[in-house]
C-alpha cells in the first residue's frame, strides 16, 4: 500500500504520483497535511491562505465525486507521516518535489522518518515543465543558466525534442485504500473546529472556481492580442489569469502546455511560461536562489516608508492604485508588480524582502520562487535583473499603459473626477519626489552591487 501526500497538486488528474501509483498496482490512500507553520499569520485570512484553501475544498469535493476517501490531517508532517505509517500497512509513502528552502527542510524530516519506519520514500517532479536535471545533461552544463535568453533558446530547443505530454491516469483509475482515523492518537491531528467551518463555508465557491474553463476561455479568446495588451492592465482578461490555479496545482503546466500548442499564436504566451520554469530550474539548481540578501550589505535601505506603500497612502496614483487592488483582490497585473516593487525598492530604499514577503500574504497567486524572482528582477539584485541605473518612472508607465486612466478610476475613486492628463501626477502629499529619490537609488544601489559581501552571480556562473 501507498500514501500519498498532496501539496502543491491540488487535482485529481495528470498527476506524476499518480501515474506512479497505477504503475505499482496498490492501493493508495490520499491525504493532505494542514501544516500549521505555513498557516501561521493570519494566513488563513490573507488571499494567498484563502487562495489555497479555496483550491483544498474543491479537491475534496473532487474525492468525494470520484469515491476516494480523502483524509486532511492538521500538524507537523512527519508527526503525522509516523503516525499514518504506525495504523497502516503502507510500505511508500509518495510526494512531489518541492523547491523551497523550508519544504526541502520538511522533506528531509519525512525522508527520516518514513526511512526509520522501514518504509519507502519516493519524490516525483510535477510543477515544471522540464525536467531540471534532464535538461542539464541535454544542455551539457553542470551550472544552471543565469541568464534568460540563452536559457530560452535551449529549452525550447529541449521542448521542442521533449514535449511534455499530460499523464493520463485520473484518480477513477487509482484502488482506493483508507484507514481509521478516529483511532484516539490520530484524532490530535484533526481540523481544528475553526478551519473545517471555514473551508465548509468555501464548499459553494469552490465549486464555480473551473481553472479549465478560464485556460480555455483565454485560449480561445484572449491569446491572439496577449501581446499587444498584457500590459494595458486597464483592460481586464488581457491575461490568463492562470497563476492562481497553477500555483497550487488545481492546473497541470504540461495540460496548460499542450493545449496552448494547438493555437498558432502562442509564442509570446510560451515564453512566459518559460520565465516560470526558468524560476523554478534556478530555485532547484542554484544555492544561493534563496539567500541573495545574504550577499548585499542592505544597511542603507529602510523600513521608513513600508507602511504608506502598503496601504495605498505615497500619494503616486499608480502605486496607490495597484496597492489597493492587491490589498482588497489579491490580485495585480504583472506590470504593476514590477512597478511597485521598482518603485518600493528604489524610490523609496526599502529592502526587497520586505516587500517581497508582503507580496507572500496579499497576493492571491503568490508562489514563493516566482515572487522571489520578480522581486530579484525588480531590486536589480539577482542574476538578469533589471540594471541598478533602470528606475520605472511610475507616471510615464501609467500614461504609457493606462492613458485613459481607467485603472486608476477604478481603484481610486477619489480621483475619478481629474481629467486624464491630470491623473497620473503625483499629488500634493506625496511621500517622495520621483526625480530625486530616483538619482538617490541609483548612487546607493551602485553602492550596494560594487560592495557585494560575495557576488554570487559571479561564483556560481
Ligand atoms: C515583484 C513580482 C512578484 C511576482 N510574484 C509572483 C507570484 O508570487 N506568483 C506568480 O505566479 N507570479 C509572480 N510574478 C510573476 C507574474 O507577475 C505573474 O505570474 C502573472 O502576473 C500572473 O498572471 P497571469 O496568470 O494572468 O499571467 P499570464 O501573463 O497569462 O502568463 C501565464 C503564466 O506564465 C507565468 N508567468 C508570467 N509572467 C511571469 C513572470 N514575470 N515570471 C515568472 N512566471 C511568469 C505564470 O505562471 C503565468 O500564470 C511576480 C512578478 C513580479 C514582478
Amino acid at each position: 500500500m501507498i500514501i500519498f501526500i498532496h501539496r502543491r497538486d491540488l487535482r485529481v488528474q495528470d498527476l506524476a504520483a499518480f501515474e506512479y501509483i497505477v504503475r505499482t498496482n496498490q492501493p493508495s490512500i490520499h491525504l493532505f497535511i494542514l501544516d500549521p507553520f505555513l498557516l501561521r499569520k493570519n494566513r488563513a485570512n490573507e488571499h494567498s491562505g484563502r487562495n489555497f484553501l479555496l483550491h483544498l475544498t474543491a479537491l475534496k469535493q473532487a474525492y468525494e465525486k470520484w469515491k476516494h476517501p480523502f483524509y486532511i490531517l492538521y500538524g507537523s508532517p512527519a508527526d503525522i507521516i509516523a503516525e499514518v505509517l504506525d495504523h497502516t500497512s503502507a510500505g511508500e509513502v509518495v510526494a512531489h518535489r518541492d523547491v523551497t528552502p523550508y519544504g526541502k527542510q520538511r522533506d528531509r524530516e519525512l525522508k527520516k522518518v518514513v526511512e526509520g519506519k522501514g518504509a519507502r520514500w519516493t519524490l516525483l517532479l510535477d510543477h515544471l515543465l522540464m525536467d531540471p536535471a534532464d535538461f542539464q545533461s541535454y544542455a551539457h552544463r553542470t551550472e544552471p543558466y543565469k541568464v534568460f535568453t540563452p536559457f530560452f533558446n535551449k529549452w525550447s530547443a529541449y521542448m521542442h525534442t521533449y514535449t511534455p505530454a499530460p499523464y493520463t491516469t485520473h484518480i477513477r483509475h487509482l484502488h482506493p485504500a483508507s484507514f481509521h482515523v478516529h483511532d484516539a492518537r490520530l484524532h490530535a491531528y484533526e481540523m481544528p473546529e475553526a478551519l473545517e467551518q471555514t473551508l465548509k463555508q468555501m464548499e459553494p465557491e469552490a465549486v464555480r472556481l473551473q481553472p479549465e474553463e478560464r485556460l480555455t476561455t483565454f485560449l480561445d479568446e484572449a491569446l491572439l492580442h496577449y501581446e499587444q495588451r498584457r500590459d494595458r492592465y486597464g483592460h481586464e482578461e488581457a491575461t490568463s489569469g492562470i497563476s492562481r490555479h497553477l500555483n497550487v496545482g488545481a492546473l497541470s503546466i504540461r495540460e496548460v502546455y499542450q493545449q496552448m500548442m494547438e493555437y498558432p499564436a502562442h509564442s509570446v504566451w510560451r515564453r512566459q511560461l518559460a520565465w516560470r520554469d526558468f524560476y523554478l530550474y534556478q530555485a532547484m539548481l542554484d544555492p544561493f536562489y534563496f539567500e541573495y540578501e545574504k550577499h548585499y550589505d542592505l544597511e542603507q535601505l529602510s523600513d521608513h516608508h513600508f507602511q504608506a506603500w502598503a496601504t495605498a497612502q505615497t500619494g503616486i496614483p499608480i502605486i496607490d492604485a495597484a496597492m489597493t487592488q492587491l490589498n482588497e483582490t489579491g490580485e495585480m497585473p504583472n506590470r504593476l508588480r514590477m512597478i511597485t516593487a521598482m518603485f518600493f525598492t528604489k524610490n523609496l530604499l526599502c529592502p526587497f524582502p520586505l516587500g517581497e514577503t508582503y507580496f507572500r500574504y496579499k497576493l492571491a497567486d503568490y508562489d514563493n520562487t516566482l515572487n522571489r524572482g520578480g522581486w530579484l528582477w525588480s531590486s536589480s539584485l539577482g542574476y538578469d535583473a533589471s540594471p541598478y541605473f533602470r528606475v520605472m518612472n511610475p507616471v510615464s508607465q501609467s500614461q504609457k499603459f493606462d492613458p485613459d486612466g481607467r485603472y486608476l478610476r477604478k481603484w481610486l475613486p477619489h480621483l475619478a473626477a481629474l481629467p486624464d492628463r491630470d491623473i497620473h501626477l503625483p499629488q500634493p502629499r506625496a511621500i517622495v519626489d520621483l526625480k530625486n529619490s530616483r538619482a538617490r537609488a541609483i548612487e546607493v544601489y551602485k553602492g550596494i552591487l560594487s560592495k557585494a559581501k560575495s557576488n554570487p552571480e559571479q561564483e556560481n556562473r
